[in-house]
């Protein structure tokens, strides 16, 4: 965001706001790395039914295993210098990798964690982790700048909450922001950033009057179910963060109908991970700026991994 001015419009994809934050990202939507890699990675599903076509020498193919080949050498290189950092007798790190790698080696050892699964795991926290939460941010943007109301109401709690923590906001501060939590529930309600949900049945099961054969594929459209008015009432497709005013179960009358996060036993391992990550960068940003839809910005949603705003969210940034 660095090479961007006050008042100027900025676009954010959302594939890489989370990592704005750390390298001057430009956010220009034809470069964005994770924009490019969920688009081949969405193309690769969309043609997994015709077979052997993976091993076709397509250039979406033939990128795909560059980007593989490249990310597998980098995620190796940081394993090998972790390796040699214990074998050098240095105390293991506390981090995701750290205690993957303990129970790799350490503890854990024998329990059938080779260190491929070890990169395997890291891989996916890297693209499970990453661009949703930062779409996330990218669509409360939006839906803030729609409902400028809001804004204000989330910068006042913050100002409220926040403001005497010496600047610094807490995992205990964060937990008491709660119209921020009220706008992103809902936000998530209405662009759940995981649409469909998948499962395969591997044992018959009945379900109401419906029997389900083993290997039928269930897809649930989250985005739909979030939508419903029989469900939500008949302003389903309106933002009004107030209906998660007593929380979840209250909304949702204690059906099972909101799953940003999935449901069960594969529930987002990350999400309350997530909501603190969001609700950090959330709180710095409304301390700091207000924000306003640029006339250039087109509401198209699209499904690429991710629920992300087609054209990206032209947004027009003002100092406080
Ligand atoms: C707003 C942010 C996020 C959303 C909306 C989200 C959504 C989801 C959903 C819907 C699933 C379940 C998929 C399924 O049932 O098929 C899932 C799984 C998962 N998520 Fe998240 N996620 C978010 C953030 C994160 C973060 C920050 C991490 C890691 C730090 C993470 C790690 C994972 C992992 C590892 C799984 C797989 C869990 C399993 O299969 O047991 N997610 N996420």
């Amino acid at each position: 965001m660095g090479q961007y001015s006050l008042g100027q419009r900025v676009i954010l994809c959302g594939g890489c706001l989370a990592l704005a934050y750390e390298y001057d990202c430009s956010c220009d939507l034809s470069y964005c790395f994770w924009q490019q890699l969920s688009e081949l990675i969405i193309q690769a599903f969309r043609k997994a039914f015709i077979p052997g076509y993976s091993s076709l020498p397509t250039q979406g193919n033939r990128r795909m295993k560059a980007a593989a080949k490249e990310s597998q050498a980098i995620l190796r290189g940081i394993v090998d210098k972790r390796l040699r950092a214990r074998e050098a007798g240095e105390a293991p790190s506390q981090d995701l990798l750290g205690t993957l790698l303990e129970y790799n080696l350490g503890q854990g050892k024998g329990n059938g964690m080779s260190i491929e699964d070890v990169m395997e795991e890291c891989k996916l926290f890297c693209f499970a982790g990453q661009e949703t939460t930062s779409v996330l941010l990218v669509w409360t943007m939006i839906l803030l700048s729609q409902h400028q109301d809001w804004q204000e109401r989330a910068r006042e709690e913050v100002r409220l909450i926040l403001d005497d923590k010496n600047n610094k906001p807490d995992i205990e501060s964060l937990s008491h922001l709660k119209v921020m939590s009220m706008a992103f529930y809902e936000v998530l309600r209405l662009y759940p950033l995981v649409s469909l949900l998948r499962r395969e049945v591997n044992k018959e099961v009945k379900l109401g009057n419906v029997t389900l054969p083993a290997g039928v594929k269930v897809y649930m459209p989250t985005a739909l179910i979030h939508r419903d008015p029989e469900l939500w009432g008949e302003d389903a497709r309106e933002f009004k963060p107030e209906r998660f005013r007593e929380g979840i179960s209250k909304a949702t009358k204690n059906q099972v109908c909101y799953l940003p996060f999935g449901w069960g036993l594969r529930i987002c391992i990350g999400q309350n991970f997530s909501l603190l990550e969001a609700k950090m960068a959330m709180s710095l940003i409304l301390r700091k700026f207000s924000f306003e839809l640029s006339p250039s910005y087109v509401h198209s949603p699209q499904i690429v991994m991710t629920t992300r705003p087609q054209f990206g969210a032209h947004l027009i940034l003002h100092k406080l």
